[in-house]
């Protein structure tokens, strides 16, 4: 499997792959070509236009990037339909830069592989032609189009070693991961050799990058993952495997239980019997990335759905307290710094990107149906600049 995933990154590197130097040029027009949409709802609302609204830098920090390849990611496929719109709509009063704090039309997607085209006065630590990739705030324009605005703390150089197509597949996954994994569950390049290290859903988007980190580090990884993903996930390291559609899952991680950290990126049933599978009074870590904040914000409002969602979290501290095992959100947050540490995992080796299938930009819609089909094996990608 290996030598498939291998063989797989080759065959794209040499199909998308563009040898020549950066080509800096300034936008003549005021347009772009972008998938936007007016309003939300299924697939059919996504737009492809070339008349979008192209942003220009507003603050001294920011720059201008043209977008070779763009990811999908769930999110994406959500916000289309709404969700987070409530939570969205309160950051954007006051703090959206690019499109004059309007709701529509939007512009979905999270993260990028680009070249920089303009920068502002405050930038310091790139110019125009550098090779960048990055995972925006949530609050900004999207990336399915042909340029962004990012902050320069958003982004870092992208991997020398990986042609954009292959870069674009990381940054939205790897960023929420070190969120997860590092700033909340507490681990680091230091301490994580040895610890044992839960993580579900191993074959996605998210779970083939965080299970590479954690080896990376030393980890001993366990994973939970379907029939036809078993080779995929041991190819990237993987210690342990755990096939829920054959096995008892609940009932096998308890025979191994003992963990350190817990990544879980898929809800549903797995809080209920997680933080039991944590070391007792050994500062062991539950940390989950399915929260009900949006959610609970769309349905009762800010006030109330930040109430109930306070008091779903207190709840499980409450449990975790009592036999000394912690329970934890987590949520993506932007960070160029950690981009610029898992591009040097990258170029020495150590992480590959893990591609389930790449799409022209005008197959958009395609691969949104894709992601929404829940069974990735890695990434889904689109290629902008080239197709
Ligand atoms: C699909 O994937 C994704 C998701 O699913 C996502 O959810 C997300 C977010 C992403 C990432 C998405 C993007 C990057 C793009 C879209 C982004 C947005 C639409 C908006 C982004 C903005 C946010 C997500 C803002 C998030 C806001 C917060 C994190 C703050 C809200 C936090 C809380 C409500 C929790 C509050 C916690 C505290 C205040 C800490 C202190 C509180 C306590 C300890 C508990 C308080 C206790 C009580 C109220 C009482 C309750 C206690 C009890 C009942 C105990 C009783 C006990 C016994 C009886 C034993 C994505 O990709
Ligand atoms: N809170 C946050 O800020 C963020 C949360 N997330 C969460 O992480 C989830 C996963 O993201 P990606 O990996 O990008 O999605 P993905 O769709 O690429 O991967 C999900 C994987 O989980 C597998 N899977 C489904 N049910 C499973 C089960 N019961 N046990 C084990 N594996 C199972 C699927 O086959 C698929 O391979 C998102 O749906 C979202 O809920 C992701 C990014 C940010």
């Amino acid at each position: 499997m290996k030598t498939n995933v291998r063989l797989c990154h080759l065959l794209l590197r040499r199909r998308f792959c563009t040898k020549s130097a950066p080509k800096v040029k300034t936008r003549m027009g005021k347009q772009m070509g972008a998938w936007q949409i007016c309003q939300y709802g299924g697939n059919e609302e996504l737009t492809q236009t070339t008349a979008a609204r192209a942003p220009s830098i507003q603050k001294p920090t920011d720059l201008l990037i043209e977008i070779h390849a763009a990811s999908v990611n769930p999110i994406d496929t959500l916000m289309r339909g709404g969700y987070g719109k409530t939570m969205l709509n309160m950051l954007r009063q006051g703090l959206w830069n690019q499109a004059g704090g309007t709701e529509f039309p939007l512009i979905l997607g999270r993260d990028f592989s680009g070249v920089v085209m303009e920068t502002g006065k405050d930038v310091t630590r790139y110019k125009p032609g550098d090779e960048v990739w990055g995972a925006i705030a949530a609050q900004r324009q999207g990336t399915h189009a042909q340029y962004c605005i990012v902050g320069q703390s958003e982004i870092s150089h992208k991997p020398k070693s990986l042609s954009h197509v292959e870069a674009a597949s990381l940054p939205y996954v790897a960023v929420t991961t070190w969120t997860a994994l590092c700033q909340v569950g507490g681990l680091t390049q230091k301490n994580a050799q040895n610890q044992r290290v839960l993580i579900h859903g191993g074959s996605g988007g998210l779970g083939t990058f965080a299970i590479q980190l954690m080896k990376a580090w030393g980890a001993e990884v366990t994973t939970t993952c379907s029939t036809d993903a078993v080779g995929l996930v041991q190819s990237l390291g993987a210690d342990v495997v755990i096939d829920y559609k054959t096995q008892d899952v609940q009932s096998e991680l308890q025979r191994i239980s003992g963990f350190d950290v817990i990544l879980d990126p898929i809800g549903g049933k797995i809080p209920t019997f997680s933080t039991d599978l944590l070391k007792s009074w050994r500062n062991s870590k539950y940390v989950t990335l399915v929260t009900p904040v949006l959610s609970n914000t769309d349905k009762f409002g800010i006030p109330l759905g930040l109430f109930t969602s306070a008091t779903s979290f207190g709840t499980n501290i409450i449990k975790g307290i009592s036999n000394g095992r912690s329970y934890r959100w987590a949520l993506f947050i932007p960070n160029g710094n950690a981009l610029g540490q898992i591009a040097k995992l990258v170029d020495d080796g150590k992480i590959e990107p893990v591609i389930d299938k790449v799409f022209t930009f005008d197959q958009l819609p395609d691969a949104f149906q894709k992601v929404e089909g829940k069974h990735g094996r890695g990434k889904t990608v689109i290629s902008i600049k080239d197709s």
